[in-house]
């Protein structure tokens, strides 16, 4: 039997940084089942988005609804939700099992598709190479036992096989989760996701229609 669907959604979300506006009257939408895709211009504010909606931004108003509950700060509830930054985040002198255990993911899991990985989960996670450490990043966060994942450039530094394994593993996960991507890897984002929301410079989501046209429309592409 199929678990019951979740909905997460954020609007008016407004965000100043600085005293710069960076995010205005924002609306998302995640629901488990689906992949929603995340575009938009480098510094647009799509990073700002994601922390706004795990609760880590000073964002000033409720705007996160679970359900059709607000939720103030929706990363502190247990199983609700996770975000990969595009940054390191896994203490360095960890190993990769250890990583696993903490974020209570089972190593087994990842050992047929990502042999190459799971024969390194003794080693600390200071030893592995760049794309291996976000790689481990990647599948910590996705693998999850939580509703919601936030994908903040998963492709980062990922070899194109193991971005095709990675989109593959996006999709298997997204059967039981509802999955935010954001990539600059847009074919692969459209590929995988519907709906796409395009953040506007100037802080605002739009929804895509024709994807491929609107970002060249909105010059995101040529
Ligand atoms: N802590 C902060 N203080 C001030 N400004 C910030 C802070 N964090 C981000 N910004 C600014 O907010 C804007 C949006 O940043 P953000 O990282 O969300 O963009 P992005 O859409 O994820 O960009 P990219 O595609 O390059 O990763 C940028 O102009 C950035 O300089």
């Amino acid at each position: 039997m199929n678990p019951p669907r979740s909905v997460l959604e954020a609007d008016g979300i407004e965000l100043h940084l600085s005293g710069r506006k960076i995010l205005q009257s924002v609306y998302i939408k995640l629901e488990t089942g689906q992949i929603t895709g995340l575009l938009g211009r480098n510094g647009s504010g799509k990073s700002c988005l994601m922390k706004s909606v795990m609760g880590l931004m000073p964002t000033g108003s409720q705007s996160v609804r679970v359900d059709n509950k607000y939720i103030e700060k929706p990363y502190q509830k247990p199983g609700l939700i996770r975000y990969l930054p595009q940054q390191p985040f896994i203490p360095p002198s960890l190993t990769l099992q250890a990583a696993f255990d903490w974020y209570g993911v089972k190593t087994e899991e990842i050992a047929r598709d990502y042999p190459t990985l799971y024969q390194r989960r003794n080693q600390k996670i200071s030893t592995l190479s760049g794309g291996e450490k976000r790689l481990a990043g990647v599948l910590l966060i996705l693998t999850s036992n939580v509703a919601f994942v936030l994908l903040d450039e998963p492709f980062l530094h990922l070899m194109p096989v193991q971005i095709e394994q990675v989109a593959a593993t996006i999709r298997q996960e997204s059967r039981r989760k509802g999955i935010l991507l954001s990539d600059h890897r847009y074919e692969t984002v459209l590929g995988l996701s519907d709906p796409v929301y395009y953040l506007n410079t100037g802080g605002r989501t739009i929804r895509l229609t024709t994807p491929e046209q609107n970002l060249r429309d909105l010059g995101y592409i040529y």
